[in-house]
């Protein structure tokens, strides 16, 4: 059996799978949630059953070791199901990794020179990498990167109008993320509405605790909201997007902040949960429901960005738009948010049916009328079967 483990390591998370490449059936999946101090969750599923546990996991090491406990006492065990390879998710590749990549010390050292341009997320995708490679010393790991598919993106998007000699030297562009999400979602949404992938022309909302979105134009990404690092652009869970560069300055000068404390503020809380005390959009629509003035204000922000970046984002696919594609935790769960980004835009042919928008399902689907030019759809992300399939295909392995 082929089976491949794939480790997403998020900034304060783990996130695990095991998938059968035969069939491409996830045999067993789990995360530990709350990486440091603090109680954290582990939950891991296999054969219907869900197994949670709560206990202090302090770093990514120790997270890596929770999901091995995991597969021996729920099982399947990993003897008898040993992988054939294992996928990692690394979100900055930068300018050196434009594609799949078979890790060695060198790539290793690369990823972690890489750091500053994903602070939050490489050094704990570093850690998941390093830690299995400890333990499955005898077959190959994959790092597949977020950026890999915006390499595509035109200069004149990806540059910043700053002094071309710093842009230079200090690698500043944009590189933003998320990518094999938009990748895996974009081609799922195009054989959706029967568009090849090569023509489709596609919009993809990925909407989660970190969020972004991505024009796709005939398989390869045109724009991206994130930026160098995955700060700019949407307002997230705990991070606030595009502002003003000059606020730093201000907030420097005038409230003595230091680049730390800029650094915090900006990644960890700011986003939804420095304007309504909550990164859960659950929260955050209920209580706007019930009338909460600081719910609603947070929601209005929120949904008022994604708007200004989907009028950019149908400039940018010249020539008209077949779809919009709506994927991760928010994205695929919240009809509010979905509703309220899309209010009002009948006269550009986006008409979204409330009924398919309010229906509950884990399936790929149209939530939008039959009369609405751009189709909008939902389309549940799973990028660690994206990850499995390209780690299968760098290395050369077939499932058998
Ligand atoms: N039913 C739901 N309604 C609204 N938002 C939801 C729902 N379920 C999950 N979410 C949101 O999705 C977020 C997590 O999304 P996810 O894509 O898993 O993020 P990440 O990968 O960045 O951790 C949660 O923070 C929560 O706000
Ligand atoms: C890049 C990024 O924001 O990833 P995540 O959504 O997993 O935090
Ligand atoms: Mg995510």
């Amino acid at each position: 059996m082929s089976v491949v483990l794939v480790v997403n390591s998020g900034s304060s998370s783990l996130k695990y799978q095991l998938i059968d490449m035969r069939t491409e059936e996830k045999l067993a999946s789990g995360l530990v949630e709350r990486i440091g101090p603090g109680v954290g969750i582990s939950t891991h599923k296999y054969d219907k059953e869900c197994h949670e546990q709560r206990l202090e996991v302090s770093s990514h090491d120790e997270a890596f070791q929770l999901m091995l406990q995991n597969f021996e006492q729920h099982g399947p065990s990993l003897e008898t199901h040993y992988p054939v390879a294992v996928g990692h998710r690394v979100v900055q590749g930068g300018r050196r990794f434009f594609g799949p990549t078979i890790v060695d010390d060198t790539v290793e050292n690369d990823i972690e020179e890489l750091i500053p341009l994903a602070p939050l997320h490489n050094q704990a995708n570093l850690a998941g990498v390093r830690a299995a490679r400890k333990v499955f010393t005898d077959i190959p790991h994959v790092t597949v990167f977020d950026t890999a598919f915006h390499t595509t993106i035109p200069d004149a998007a990806s540059r910043y109008a700053i002094d071309r000699d710093v842009a230079e030297t200090y690698r500043i562009r944009k590189y933003g993320a998320h990518g094999t999400s938009h990748k895996y979602v974009a081609a799922e949404a195009a054989e959706l509405i029967g568009v090849p992938f090569s023509e489709a022309k596609t919009i993809v909302m990925h909407i989660g605790n970190g969020a972004s979105m991505c024009a796709v134009d005939g398989g390869v990404s045109v724009e991206t909201s994130m930026g160098m690092t995955p700060l700019e652009g949407l307002v997230m869970g705990t991070r606030s997007g595009d502002l003003d560069p000059a606020v730093l300055f201000h907030l420097h000068r005038k409230a003595g902040f230091s680049v730390d404390d800029l650094d915090d503020l900006l990644n960890r809380k700011s986003g939804l949960l420095g304007m309504t005390g909550t990164n859960d959009m659950r929260d955050v629509t209920e209580r706007a429901e019930r009338g909460d003035v600081e719910a609603e204000e947070g929601l209005a922000v929120y949904v008022h960005r994604m708007r200004h970046y989907l009028g950019a984002y149908l400039m940018a696919l010249q020539g008209g738009t077949h779809a919009i594609a709506w994927t991760a935790g928010v994205g695929e769960h919240s009809a509010v948010v979905r509703r309220r980004t899309l209010e009002g835009l009948e006269w550009l042919g986006i008409e979204l049916d409330d009924e398919l928008n309010e229906t509950h399902s884990d399936e790929a689907r149209v939530i939008s009328t039959p009369n609405s030019r751009i189709q909008v759809l939902v389309v549940p992300t799973n990028e660690e079967l994206e990850i499995a399939r390209q780690t299968l295909e760098v290395t050369g392995l077939q499932p058998a």
